[in-house]
């Protein structure tokens, strides 16, 4: 098999002669784009004032010392980069063959309930240059069957990485939040905690950019986007192309080995009142002739747990979440936030 063949076929004639496919365009370059580092949070001593700041300024901040094995974080990238690069046909059919939550997606990270990539409205512009698995760490199965022996032993180890580091990450992610909340000096009683954040929301991506020629210009692996998470963590490998808007400017996050990048997303916008930011941010490969692999994961308040603020309506996780579907099957992109300000009229 070559490798072009593990990718969607809308994918390859980018990667083989650098053309754009027929639907996936490039977006203007807004700015020149300069690398920046982003404040660095060190897990082991939380710095209150310096995760204010970050979170105030940024919405975004480096995390060293997180506590998460190195050899389970190399493993994880491994057994993802194999499973990723299967015939595209294959990965298809990877889980629904075993009747798993588990999913793989194509060209948009915007998938609906089940984990299937939404179809999106005529005016959405292009198809992003990603695929890869969503996995809900809650509904992990206890262990997972295959008709191929080989391709069984390798979704058996991801399943065991993934609930392992899954369970670092939500680890990671309850600890970060409570330090959050206390900075906003947010007095939450524990049924509060956990409405805002709960531990069986968090789900894990793991994501394919495959590489593209020169002549194809800047292909976007990933449009411009705010999280609709509490909290998002990342692991990117070494390639970089993470890039952050910062005072009206884009900037590309230096790539830091053994990190973890923590970003602030739409629901902790909402719970902070505005006063720490969901942070505008996409994928945008400097270097396209190789691919980007990285780990995403995600956290949510419960469904239905209200969030009050001074700048919204009062709406729960579930209205957010079927309006920004809503938008993205009839606009083709995510309006997010601005919805529940009390002058917009909501579009369901
Ligand atoms: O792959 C990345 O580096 C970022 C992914 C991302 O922003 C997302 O899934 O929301
Ligand atoms: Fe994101």
């Amino acid at each position: 098999m070559s490798i072009t063949e593990s990718y969607p076929p809308a994918f390859r004639r980018v990667i083989n002669d650098g053309a754009p496919s027929a639907t996936a365009e490039i977006e203007p370059v807004l700015v020149q784009d300069k690398d920046i580092d982003v404040p660095v949070i060190d897990f082991e001593c939380l710095d209150k004032e310096i995760l204010t700041e970050a979170c105030r300024d940024w919405g975004i901040f480096r995390l060293k010392n997180h506590g998460v094995p190195l050899p389970l974080m190399s493993q994880l990238q491994e057994i993802s980069e194999s499973l990723l690069s299967l015939p595209f046909e294959n990965k298809q059919k990877l889980f629904a063959a075993v009747n798993s939550p588990m999913s793989y997606f194509w060209g948009t990270p915007a998938l609906n309930r089940s984990g299937d990539a939404l179809k999106r409205g005529a005016q959405a512009s292009n198809v992003s240059m990603v695929e890869g698995f969503n996995v809900p760490l809650s509904k992990l199965p206890a262990s997972t069957s295959c008709d191929d022996d080989a391709q069984r032993s390798e979704l058996e180890s991801f399943r065991v990485l993934i609930e392992e580091y899954g369970r670092h990450i939500t680890r990671i992610a309850v600890s970060l939040f409570e330090a959050i909340a206390q900075t906003l000096n947010l007095e939450l009683s524990s049924h509060q905690k956990s409405g805002y954040l709960l531990e069986s929301t968090g789900l894990i991506r793991v994501y394919r950019y495959p590489p593209s020629d020169k002549t194809a210009g800047e292909a976007l692996g990933m449009e411009v986007h705010t999280d609709s998470s509490v909290i998002s963590i990342l692991k990117e490998d070494e390639t970089g192309g993470l890039e952050i808007m910062k005072d009206e400017e884009w900037f590309r996050v230096k790539p830091v080995a053994d990190t973890l990048i923590v970003n602030l997303g739409d629901m902790m916008q909402a719970i902070s009142d505005n006063e720490y930011k969901s942070v505008e941010h996409r994928v945008k490969k400097k270097d396209m002739t190789t691919k980007r692999h990285s780990v995403c994961y995600f956290v949510f308040p419960q469904r239905d747990c209200v969030i009050k603020s001074s700048n919204y309506k009062p709406f729960t996780y579930s209205d957010f979440e079927a309006q920004v579907q809503a938008d993205v099957q009839s606009l083709g992109t995510k309006i997010g936030l601005l919805r529940f300000t009390p002058e917009s009229p909501l579009f369901l």
